[in-house]
């Protein structure tokens, strides 16, 4: 702290974002006293059922799948992305797609999107009902490889023929950008290449285009600069940013990303999550974490924090995992004490 000038140390986290932008995007005011009324949203995408469970070694019963994915959306999540139609091979943990779909009891108004990397996970989709599917491509050719053993190049000849299946079937398409930060095989990702691969996604008809820091590594001010460089081809209102808080900067990215103008953000119930092909990939950024910080800098997810804490320490008892949310921590620490 000595280190810092006057003026520095006096800075808002709003404030000191902004002071050391120096990337063309329009920062947002970030207002907390925005009365409740009038605040503006974010939506959120819990992906704790999908990315959060996927890398869990013991299978887990498709029962507590589904009744995970019901108490997610009676939490008031708008998006619960639920499960993948890959191959058990390659995801043992998936293995059960069409009975969740099956089972899971479907809210009006709330979106179950659901992985589909090629036409046989996107056929299984749409028997089990699915009204929206996830393609998920990557900035780095060596994860490329590793997550779906393909070139980007290739991913995206797969990936339009998803899409215009997909379309001709009625369903919306959300597009994944994994890597975006670094990968965990070639470190550092060029911007452009992340641009590149969204547009290609935007152009195939996604209506969302989520940018994964896959590993965890970006900071803010990088995370700034890729985000300028893909909001030149893709409108910011278009995309949203999916946080792992492997080295702690989730919370700062996402921020960083809302005075940018995102207001989509992924994030997993108690942090629960890590991609099978990403070393090093940990927790994605807990949604609990986010709720709490986003309802108290004065936007509104919809999303009943006590509730969601609940299930948080529901499925981290039957997962035998310690709560990777420290508000969740907190808050129930609170209320032992209470
Ligand atoms: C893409 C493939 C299938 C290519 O895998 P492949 O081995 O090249 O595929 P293939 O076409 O040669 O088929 C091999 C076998 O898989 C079967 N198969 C083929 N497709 C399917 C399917 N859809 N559903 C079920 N089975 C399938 C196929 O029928 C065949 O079965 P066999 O004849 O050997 O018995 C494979 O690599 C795969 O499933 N990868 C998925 C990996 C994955 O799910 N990774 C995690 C999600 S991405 C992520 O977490 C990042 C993200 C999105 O969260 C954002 C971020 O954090 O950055």
């Amino acid at each position: 702290m000595s280190g810092l000038s006057v003026a520095t140390r006096f800075l808002t986290p709003a404030r000191f974002v902004r002071a050391f932008s120096t990337t063309p995007l329009a920062r947002k005011s970030i207002d907390a006293t925005t009365s409740p009324s009038s605040r503006p949203s974010v939506k959120i995408v819990e992906v704790g059922p999908r990315d959060g469970l996927q890398n869990e070694k013991e299978l887990l019963s498709t029962k507590i799948k589904v009744l995970l994915i019901n108490r997610l959306t009676d939490a008031g999540l708008p998006v619960v992305e639920s499960t993948s139609f890959v191959s058990p091979k390659w995801v043992p943990q998936m293995v059960d797609a069409t009975q969740v779909m099956n089972l899971i009891t479907r809210k009006p108004g709330v979106s179950y999107p659901v992985l589909t990397p090629n036409l046989k996970g996107l056929e299984a989709a749409i028997a089990a009902g699915a009204e929206e599917v996830a393609i998920f491509g990557a900035a780095s050719e060596s994860f490329s490889m590793r997550n779906i053993n393909c070139s980007i190049a290739e991913s995206l000849t797969r990936f339009e023929a998803v899409a215009v299946a997909a379309k001709a079937a009625g369903l919306r398409i959300r597009g994944y950008v994994s890597c975006v930060a670094g990968c965990p095989y070639e470190g550092t990702i060029a911007p452009q290449a992340v641009a590149d691969v969204a547009k290609a996604l935007l152009d195939m008809g996604c209506y969302e285009i989520s940018l994964g820091d896959t590993i965890g590594v970006g900071r803010p001010k990088e995370i700034q600069s890729m985000l300028d460089a893909v909001a030149r081809v893709v409108p910011v209102e278009q995309l949203a940013i999916h946080c792992h808080d492997t080295y702690g900067q989730a919370l700062a990215n996402i921020y960083a990303s809302l005075e940018a103008g995102v207001r989509v953000v992924d994030s997993s119930v108690s942090g629960l999550g890590g991609c099978p092909y990403a070393k090093g990939s940990s927790g994605n950024v807990a949604t609990e974490d986010v709720v709490y910080m986003l309802e108290g800098n004065g936007f509104s997810t919809g999303v009943d924090l006590d509730k969601l804490i609940n299930v948080g320490a529901w499925i981290t008892a039957k997962l035998g995992r310690e709560n990777g949310s420290r508000v969740a921590r907190a808050m129930l620490a609170k209320r032992r004490n209470q």
